[in-house]
């Protein structure tokens, strides 16, 4: 295994560790808009894996689903995620909803010696009320035309999702809590 994470960098005499933080967490947690605002409070880059694949590929991402196929994703999203995680700056990166799901990616974040990842989450009627009304540009639920249907989904999808969620470093639940305040929350695990 190789991380280019793992080197410390000479700054001011000092050696410095090179961090990445990962939000981890279903469709509508709110990992891009946490992830924002922490990466300006720590003064880190900020990097949405979604929008790294879909600048990479050049396709949004239901764009990618529809003409490539959800497995062309998946492989797509663990090649980029692996690129980033040898990346060599300090990093706050929300990931896609089910990238902790597939193929290797939790292990590679688990094991990686200068990264800590937070589960975001989020209760199921909630996660339901934010995503019915922003479902369109989501491909996994822009079908579902009903809420009952889509509490349905995202259950039994978080009944298969839970188990990889929950190997983050951290869980916090974020259920009634303002995006400041779930900043705030982090905070006191990283600082
Ligand atoms: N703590 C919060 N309280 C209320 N609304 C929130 C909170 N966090 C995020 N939101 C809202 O929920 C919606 C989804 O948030 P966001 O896009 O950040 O989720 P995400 O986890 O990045 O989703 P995806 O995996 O689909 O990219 C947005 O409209 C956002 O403004
Ligand atoms: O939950 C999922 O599987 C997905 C979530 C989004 O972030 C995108 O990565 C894509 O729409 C798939
Ligand atoms: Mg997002």
């Amino acid at each position: 295994m190789f991380f280019c994470c793992e080197q410390t960098y000479g700054f001011n005499n000092q050696f410095v560790s090179v961090m990445i933080i990962v939000l981890i967490g279903y469709m509508g947690s709110g990992k891009s808009t946490i992830g924002k605002e922490l990466a300006t409070a720590l003064k880190y880059s900020f990097l949405d894996l979604d929008a790294y694949i879909s600048d990479k590929e050049e396709k949004s991402i239901s764009e990618i689903f529809k003409t490539k196929g959800e497995i062309y994703f998946r492989k797509k999203e663990t090649e980029y995620l692996t690129e980033i995680l040898n990346s060599s700056k300090n990093l706050v990166l929300g990931l896609g909803g089910g990238t902790p799901c597939y193929g290797e990616n939790m292990k590679l974040m688990v094991g990686h010696p200068n990264l800590k990842s937070f589960y975001l989450k989020l209760s199921i009627p909630l996660l339901t009320t934010r995503l019915f009304l922003e479902r369109e540009n989501r491909p996994l639920i822009s079908s579902i035309n009903s809420e009952d249907d889509l509490m349905e989904f995202i259950g039994k999808h978080l009944f298969e999702r839970s188990h990889y969620y929950s190997q983050a470093q951290y869980t916090l639940n974020t259920d009634h809590k303002t995006p400041q305040e779930v900043l705030e929350e982090l905070l006191v695990y990283l600082i």
